[in-house]
């Protein structure tokens, strides 16, 4: 097993491979889930003008200091100020203006008198209790100052984000952007859903199983679907798809057999490395650039674990960093193992198991088999158990590592 690439050199190798894709401002709606490629700084002071926080009067506070229920002020009410009208720009003391939400507070006024204090009178206004200065004024710059630094390059842009960018005024944001990702399913025995099968094809489970994890971990994915075991068909498939990839991801055709015609296509590109990594499922593995923009390839195993695991190992680090979404490896967690399990010596397991979290911690279970072609308990599957490479059995009790495969990070 000596030949064997360790998960964590190969992880290396492809990072150092792909680069973050090339930045550019962005309408904000086309940035939710995306990294920022720029610090933003307040370009504007926001609340940007002291403004009301109630419906009621803007007054001078010391003019309704004595005001009780007994004994009240009355004002004359010299006018009206709505939201998104600033026609009033002063007030004079002695005197009142009614104010609503949001509505632009009058120079030389300092509280804002609550309607449920008054009578709410039009020509003249009765107040029954003192306001203290500042009372229902959210003064200029109260949430943030302009020049504040608001958000710093590397932040995903979630929807919070975005509603403050749009509150400061701002229209775009450089992101970098969604990697185009194409998949290509090959083998000749691959029939789409929906189609009858013989007696020696079956369903094309990959290219959605990999499409959807692409688009999942936030890619543009283009689902190629079907090519046959034929270099001349892959060739001719993959060099039309090159246009429209940031990514390729093949599933099949990368082991010993006589038809793995991905390897065959693709072995004399100079760049394009074949070999086996330390890890099960997943052990056959190629990666390289092809083409004139060196478009990064991954060619994954044909099983369908082993495919799976092989995407989450190392094509969803390239994609996250391509997007410069760090960590780009998601992180490990902690859970207690319910039952004991075994492992291959000289290579990272990747087991399918369940976790679930209560008040005692995070157990996780073993699902199914080690065979790379258990699809059902892939489904059934939230997590990995990760084995290390020296370890050979795991007895039920112990911590070990887990990545949960749903969870965003
Ligand atoms: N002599 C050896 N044979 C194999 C070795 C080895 O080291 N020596 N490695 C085994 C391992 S491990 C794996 S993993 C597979 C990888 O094989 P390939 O990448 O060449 O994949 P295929 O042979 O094309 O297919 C394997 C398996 O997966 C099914 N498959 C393929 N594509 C799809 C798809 N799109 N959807 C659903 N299922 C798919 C295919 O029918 C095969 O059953 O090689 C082992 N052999
Ligand atoms: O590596 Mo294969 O992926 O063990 O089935």
């Amino acid at each position: 097993m000596a030949d064997l690439l360790p998960v964590a050199d190969y992880v290396e190798r492809i990072l150092a491979t792909i680069s973050p894709l090339q930045a550019f401002p962005q309408p904000l709606m086309e940035a939710l889930g995306l990294a920022l490629a720029e610090d933003v700084v307040a370009p504007i002071s926001l609340p940007s003008f002291d403004n009301s926080s109630m419906d009621g009067y803007a007054v001078v506070a010391e003019d309704v200091a004595s005001a009780t229920e007994d004994e009240p002020v009355t004002l004359p009410v010299v006018g009206e100020i709505g939201a998104g009208q600033s026609s009033i720009l002063a007030l004079s003391p002695g005197t009142a203006v009614k104010i609503m939400t949001g509505a632009p507070v009058p120079a030389g006024a300092t509280a804002v008198v609550p309607y449920e204090w008054t009578d709410r009178g039009v020509a003249r206004v009765r107040i029954d209790r003192p306001a203290a200065a500042g009372q229902h004024i959210r003064p200029t710059g109260d949430d943030i100052a302009e020049g504040d630094m608001l958000l710093e390059e590397g932040t995903v842009l979630g929807p919070r984000h975005l509603g403050m960018l749009a509150a400061v005024g701002r229209a775009t944001v450089r992101t970098r952007p969604r990697p185009r990702v194409v998949v290509i399913s090959t083998g000749s025995e691959l029939r789409d859903p929906g189609t009858p099968l013989g007696h020696d094809s079956i369903y094309d489970g990959n290219s959605y199983l990999l499409a959807a994890a692409a688009r999942a971990a936030g890619a543009i994915a283009y689902r190629v679907g079907i090519v046959p075991d034929e270099t001349h068909a892959f060739t001719e498939a993959l060099s039309d798809q090159l246009v429209r990839a940031d990514l390729v991801v093949t599933s099949g055709g990368v082991s010993e057999g006589d038809y793995d015609v991905v390897k065959e296509s693709l072995s004399h590109h100079g760049s394009m490395w074949f070999g086996g990594v330390g890890m099960q499922p997943g052990k056959p593995q190629g990666f390289g650039t092809i083409g004139e923009d060196d478009t990064p390839v991954f060619t994954l195993p044909g099983n369908p674990v082993s495919s799976y695991v092989s995407f989450e190992m190392f094509v969803l680090p390239a994609i996250r960093r391509m997007m410069g979404k760090l960590p780009y490896v998601r992180p490990a967690g902690r859970a207690r193992l319910t039952h004991g399990l075994s492992s291959p010596e000289g290579k990272v397991q990747l087991v399918r198991g369940v976790y679930e979290t209560d008040r005692g911690g995070t157990f996780v279970s073993p699902v199914g088999g080690h065979g790379s072609h258990l699809i059902g308990d892939l489904a059934t599957a939230n997590c990995l158990i990760e084995v290390p490479a020296e370890t050979i059995s795991i007895p039920a009790g112990e911590m070990v590592a887990i990545r949960k495969l749903d969870e965003e990070f």
